[in-house]
């Protein structure tokens, strides 16, 4: 679906506070927002709003909150071209390593070194080919903690092409429950769970969060995984803290390297302690434990 840009300039104590104000007007919609330095001479900031439909309706409440400031910037639209994300992740599409595993597609199956998982993934209808910052953080985290604490039954939250369940599978050759809220997600992860021969460790369902009867009867687990963006994993908090064991390990990614306090303070305050975060390529990926 096309997206518009709404955006306005101002200098940046202004521009933050604006941010801020859209922040929370827009959080339950679920619109990307941006900010970013335009001219350092300047002093001067761009704050964005991403909006799919009801552009008018988006600005106007830009508008109305924009009303509680002294000097109200101009609002500024860019229609921009459709992008197909899916597309995007796979463009150039070539095998990548990340810890110990090698993903790659059908051309590359004879080239995983000595001592690497190889894991197979089709260019499909879903993320996750292991090219991404947050997979490759997420499959880097998965093989040291694996290694480490040995975990016996384990979530992949988000799992898209399911191929972080399918790590943890190969790693560990425990059951892993793989979800996702978008159905043709779920029927592309089972089917390169097929592939790579992973049957009867990863089951993949579609569910949004944690609404499945699965969860009561899977719980509690001492790994889960979930690479989605930071403020569905800010607002799941509660329900990972639920679904953890004790002692257990989770890996959270899909988090922009400025949003890290936020996520990292949200599960503190769910009794979580932060162990350590993998950065790249802008993205953060955190261990945390409880
Ligand atoms: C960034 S992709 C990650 C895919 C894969 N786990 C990886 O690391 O490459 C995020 C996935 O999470 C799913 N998702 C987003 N919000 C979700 C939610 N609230 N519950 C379950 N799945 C969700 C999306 O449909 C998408 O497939």
């Amino acid at each position: 679906m096309p997206q518009t840009r709404l955006y306005l300039q101002a200098p940046q104590a202004l521009a933050t506070r604006i941010y801020d104000l859209f922040d929370r007007a827009f959080e339950d919609d679920g619109l990307a927002l941006a900010i970013m330095e335009i001219d350092e001479a300047r002093d001067l900031h761009e704050v964005s709003v991403y909006a799919m439909e009801d552009v008018d309706g988006v600005k106007a409440r830009m508008r109305t909150v924009l009303c509680a400031l002294p000097a109200i910037p101009e609002i500024a639209t860019e229609e921009l071209p459709e992008t197909d994300w899916v597309a995007h992740a796979l463009e150039g599409l070539h095998a990548v390593r990340a810890g110990r595993f090698f993903i790659h597609g059908a051309h590359q199956r004879s080239g995983a070194r000595p001592g690497e998982i190889a894991i197979e993934i089709e260019a499909g209808l879903a993320f996750g080919t292991g090219h991404h910052g947050t997979t490759a953080g997420c499959l880097e985290m998965i093989g040291s903690v694996v290694n480490r604490e040995r975990p016996m039954n384990a979530l992949d939250l988000g799992t898209g092409s399911a191929v972080l369940a399918i790590a943890i599978a190969k790693l560990r050759r425990i059951p892993v429950l793989a979800t996702d809220i978008d159905a043709t997600a779920t029927r592309v992860a089972r089917a390169n769970v097929r592939l790579n021969e992973a049957i009867a460790w990863v089951q993949a369902v579609t569910a949004p969060g944690f609404h499945h009867r699965l969860f009561a009867e899977r719980r509690p687990f001492d790994l889960i995984v979930a690479n989605i963006l930071a403020r569905p994993l800010m607002r799941l908090a509660p329900d990972m803290a639920h679904h953890l064991a004790p002692g257990g390990s989770l890996i959270l990614s899909g988090i922009l390297d400025r949003q890290r306090r936020a996520v990292i303070a949200s599960y503190v305050g769910q009794g979580f302690r932060h162990v350590a975060t993998i950065h790249r390529e802008g993205w953060a990926t955190l261990h945390m434990k409880r």
